[in-house]
This record gives C-alpha cells, structure tokens and sequence, in this order.
C-alpha cells in the first residue's frame, strides 16, 4: 500500500476533486477552481521531486484532474491511475511537456494541458540575462571582487564580446526562440543589442523575419548600419555562423544531443551558447571537454541533463554560467502558469471547449474579468476529437 501523502484541503465540500502536486504561485489559481465546486487538495510533501507511488496516493479512488509538475513521470501507470479514478484531466505547469507520454494518455481519454505564451517573455529575458552575462563575464567578475583580487583597473581585465554587430543564431524560432531573437536585435522601446540574426527551425517565421527587416529600414533611414536576418537551410549554418547561439527547440528525438562533440567543433572557439531550452538538446559531457579545449568557448546554461545534478566538471568550468532552471521564475509568469494549468483541468472538467489559438492566452490572465469557458491550451485536443471554442 503507497504510503499517505501530506496535503492541504480547500472548500472540502465541492464537488469536484482536484489534485495539485505541488503548491503553486498566487491565489488566484486557487479562487477559479474553488469558485466552480472543486474541492482542492493541494499536496504539502517536503521533498521537490514526488515519486509516482507519492501521485498514485494523492490521486487515490477518486480525483476528476491533477495538476502537475514537469520534474513528474507523467506516462501509463499514472494516466491508467486517474482514469480508474474517474479522472479525465491533467495539466503540466510548463510548456514543456516531455515529461508526459500523451499516447498513454490519449489511450485513456486523458486531457494532457500546458502553459504556452505566459512565459514566452520571462523565459526569453532569462537567455538574453546568460547571453549578456556570458559575453561580458559578469560572473567571473562578480567572483573575482568577492575574493578580493580587484586591485585597480587594467586594460586586460575581464575583456569579453560586443555584441553589436555580431551575429545570434537561433535554434527553433518559435514563441520564446522569436522573442529571444528580437531582445537581440531590436526592441520596442530600447535599441536593442543591433545584432544580426540567423534561424533554423522547422517551419518559418515569417513575423521574425518581417520585425528585423522593418527595423533594418528604419536604422538605414537613421544613417546606421541595417540589421539582418538569414533563414537558415541546417542547425550547422547557424553553428557555424553565428556568435551568440541560444537553443529553444522542444525536446524530442529530432533535438536530443542536438548540441554534441560533433556540432560543438564547428563552431566559432569564442561562440557564446545559451540552453533555456531542456537538458538533453545538449550532450553534457561532450560540452564540458569542449569547455576546458576552448577556455574562450562560453556557456549560459539554465537546464540540465540530467536535473537536478550537473556532469561532472561542469561546476568548476569557469567559462559556464549556471542558473537552476529558473527561465519562467518572474512572479508574473508563474501566477499565469498557475492559473493556466487550473484553468485547463477546470476547462475539461466542465465539459468547456478548448481555446483556439494556445498562442493567443492573454483573455485568461486578465485579472479583472472572468476567464473565458474554454481550457486555454490541451495539447492532444484533436487525438481526443474534444469541441474548439468559437469564442
Ligand atoms: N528553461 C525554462 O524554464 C523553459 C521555459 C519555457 C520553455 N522551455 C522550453 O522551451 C521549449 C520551447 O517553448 P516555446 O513556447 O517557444 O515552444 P514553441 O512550440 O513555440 O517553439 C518550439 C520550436 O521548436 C521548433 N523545432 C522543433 N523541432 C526542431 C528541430 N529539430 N530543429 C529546430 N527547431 C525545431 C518548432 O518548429 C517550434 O518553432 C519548450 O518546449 C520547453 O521545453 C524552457
Ligand atoms: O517548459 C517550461 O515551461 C519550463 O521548463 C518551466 O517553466
């Protein structure tokens, strides 16, 4: 028999019963369901990574949906287990969602939600943050006044890249690589960094592509230097073009060790790489060699392969930033994936469609009006034949 589970209840009387493995940001994630007869039961366990025995007894005999979280294996003991509870919904709070096998749950009619849009802008300020990092050594230099080494300016200190004029590649220029690309090159308000852009990704972006040439215009009306772009025909066009390279593909088998020995020789040995992307897009160990044969070669890396530990080696490299995978921590953003991943379960629960642009999620972050009757983004929507909303 699995062993109880710590967990705090709300509204105990409602009707439907929802679980969340983890306590999440903000409250208003936790009104929405109240507000629309769930009773909540929030789990309260100590340790980060719950095992699937842990969700096994939090879902218990009967649970409508769970909340759950990207660091949970989310395949068929899991979904066989809700759905024997009557349980006909799950949400990741993250876009990602490698963690879940959503055949298994297609196979038992599960509704598999994500967080898409709400984290697109965080998660792309945290990998412009490594790249500016990374190309002016902040954190060697931070270290270095810390131990008390700073005894007066010197021309060779810490010397590191402008970005201005060079070029960022991006791999997978979808929501957040797109976003990334335009804090690179250009911004609304600010001049941005005026870098030139190169792009693979499976598809193209043509809005990328229009926002780069506009502003490439407006520099040369100004008398500057235009900025670029070049949709590239393979990942290695961008290796072995670019100097700053952030990853932001999905993970899948096409993206694993996508970054590898390989790959890694082919680019610039002064090359910047970013990872906000997952872990295994990059061989680990494979980098760290890279590392100490290019001490020049810097990396800003947010996700791991094998989290939460790093390969050994990575940690003494002083040629790589590491952050623990914190790209999507703005308040903002986690209060939204919050109320995203709620609203997903409630959706479904409900009997709602699913909202039909998962790009387009704003109407359910606004704080001062209702959500829309819909679930804002179910990822195997059409494998489940489940109504798109007309809203
Ligand atoms: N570090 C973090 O905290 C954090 C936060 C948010 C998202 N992420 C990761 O970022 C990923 C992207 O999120 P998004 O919202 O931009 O998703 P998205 O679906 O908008 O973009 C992913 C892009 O990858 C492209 N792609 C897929 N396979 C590819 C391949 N083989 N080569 C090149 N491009 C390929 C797709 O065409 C798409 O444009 C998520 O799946 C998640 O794993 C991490
Ligand atoms: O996929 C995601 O959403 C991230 O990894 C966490 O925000």
């Amino acid at each position: 028999m699995a062993k109880p589970v710590s967990i705090e209840v709300w509204n105990p009387n409602g009707k439907y019963r929802v679980v969340s493995t983890k306590s999440m940001p903000g409250t208003r994630w936790i009104n929405l369901l109240i507000e629309q007869d769930c009773r909540l039961e929030i789990c309260t366990e100590k340790k980060t990574i719950l095992s699937v025995e842990d969700i096994i007894a939090l879902i218990g005999d009967k649970c409508d949906g769970v909340i759950g979280q990207l660091t949970e294996d989310w395949g068929e003991t899991l979904f066989a287990a809700l759905s024997k509870a009557g349980g006909k919904a799950f949400s990741n709070m993250a876009v990602g969602y490698n963690n879940v096998d959503v055949n298994a749950a297609n196979k038992y009619g599960v509704a598999v939600g994500n967080t898409p849009g709400v984290l697109t802008e965080t998660t792309a300020e945290l990998a412009a943050s490594l790249s500016l990092a990374a190309a002016r050594r902040i954190v060697e230099a931070d270290g270095f006044m810390r131990a008390g080494l700073y005894d007066g300016w010197l021309p060779h200190l810490f010397v590191g890249n402008l970005l201005k004029g060079q070029t960022v590649g991006v791999i997978g220029a979808g929501r957040i690589g797109s976003a990334y690309a335009r804090m690179m090159v250009l911004c609304n308000t600010v001049e941005g960094f005026k870098m030139n852009l190169i792009y693979f990704d499976l598809y193209q972006s043509t809005r990328l592509e229009k926002f780069v040439t506009a502003y490439g215009q407006f520099l040369k009306a100004n008398g500057e230097q235009p900025v670029t772009w070049k949709r590239a025909s393979s990942m290695s066009e961008v290796l072995q073009e670019a100097d700053v390279i952030s990853l932001h593909p999905v993970l899948d088998k096409t993206t694993y060790h996508l970054i590898n020995k390989e790959s890694l020789a082919t680019m610039k040995k002064e090359a910047i790489l970013i990872n906000c992307s997952r872990g295994p897009v990059v061989d680990e160990v494979a980098l760290v060699e890279h590392l100490k044969q290019n001490p020049m070669f810097r990396v800003g890396l947010d996700v791991f392969e094998d989290e939460p530990y790093m390969k050994p080696g990575l940690g003494e490299m002083k040629n790589a930033i590491v952050v623990p995978h914190i790209a999507s921590a703005s308040k903002w953003t986690r209060e939204g994936m919050a109320t995203l991943a709620a609203l997903n379960v409630l959706g479904k629960i409900k009997g709602y469609p699913v909202w039909h642009d998962p790009n387009r999620v704003d109407p359910f972050l606004n704080e001062n009006a209702p959500p829309p009757a819909a679930s804002p983004s179910i990822v195997n929507a059409k494998a489940l034949g489940l109504p798109v909303s007309k809203l």
